[in-house]
């Protein structure tokens, strides 16, 4: 005969309350390897200053890379170690550290929005680089008539555009690390371009101003190392 399902025992009533664990934030040893530049690392070191994160900012000279290059995941700086372990890839390690800084989005449709802006200027930061480092100066010429004349002025048009529908941002309305990443290109995309590229766009303006204005940002931006990129 078949034996009677017992019903599911339950756990006996407790009086010991629950106790839930605080929820304290893991603190990690980061080391930021790069170039005595800003370009690349310096939207990391903008989130590094803006979360009040302790890091070393090694910056490594030419003649030190060689030895160091094969060293690193992809023989390509900026690196990031986190506890002894070395990642790479500038806009994902940013990405961690937005988080770690509470300005990633809530879910996983803000955080697209986000994404979809930073990728949008990395691939305008792209399309400036291969112009800037031509080798050849005819064709370095050629290629700088379309950059000035229709690339530029359409990243920043859209670029521009964006701002304006979000409250002064580049995603859902406030502050991301979507401003913090391009106020921290900046420079480096003017430098490449050789020019203020922002300078007729009064929303990216006021954005990357309101950055700059971040007490953490501008006490970085006061201290930092004086670099020509
Ligand atoms: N996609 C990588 C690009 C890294 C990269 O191009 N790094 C350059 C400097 S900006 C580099 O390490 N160059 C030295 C070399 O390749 O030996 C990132 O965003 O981190």
């Amino acid at each position: 005969m078949a034996e009677e399902a017992k019903p599911a025992e339950e756990a006996p009533p407790s009086d010991v309350p629950t106790i839930e664990a605080p929820q304290v934030p893991v603190k990690h040893s980061y080391t930021l390897f790069y170039f005595n530049v800003k370009a690349l690392a310096e939207p990391l070191r903008f989130l590094f200053a803006y979360g009040g994160i302790e890091y070393e900012d090694v910056r490594v000279t030419r003649d030190e890379w060689p030895a160091l290059k094969p060293t690193m995941p992809m023989g390509q700086m900026p690196v990031l170690e986190v506890d002894g372990k070395r990642v790479h890839q500038s806009i994902s390690m940013a990405r961690y550290l937005a988080k770690q800084v509470n300005l990633s989005g809530a879910d996983p449709w803000e955080d697209l929005q986000i994404d979809i802006v930073v990728d949008t200027i990395n691939d305008f930061r792209l399309k400036i680089a291969v112009v800037s480092y031509e080798p050849e100066d005819e064709i370095k010429e050629k290629k700088m008539i379309t950059l000035v004349n229709e690339v530029i002025p359409f990243y920043l048009e859209k670029l521009e555009t964006i701002v304006k529908d979000n409250n002064g941002h580049f995603a859902l309305g406030k502050l991301t690390w979507a401003d913090i990443y391009f106020a921290g290109i900046l420079d480096y995309l003017n430098y490449m371009c050789k020019k203020d590229l922002i300078e007729n766009y009064p929303g990216l303006k006021a954005l990357v101003e309101s950055v700059y204005a971040i007490d953490a940002i501008k006490a970085w931006m006061e201290k930092r190392p004086v670099t020509e990129v």
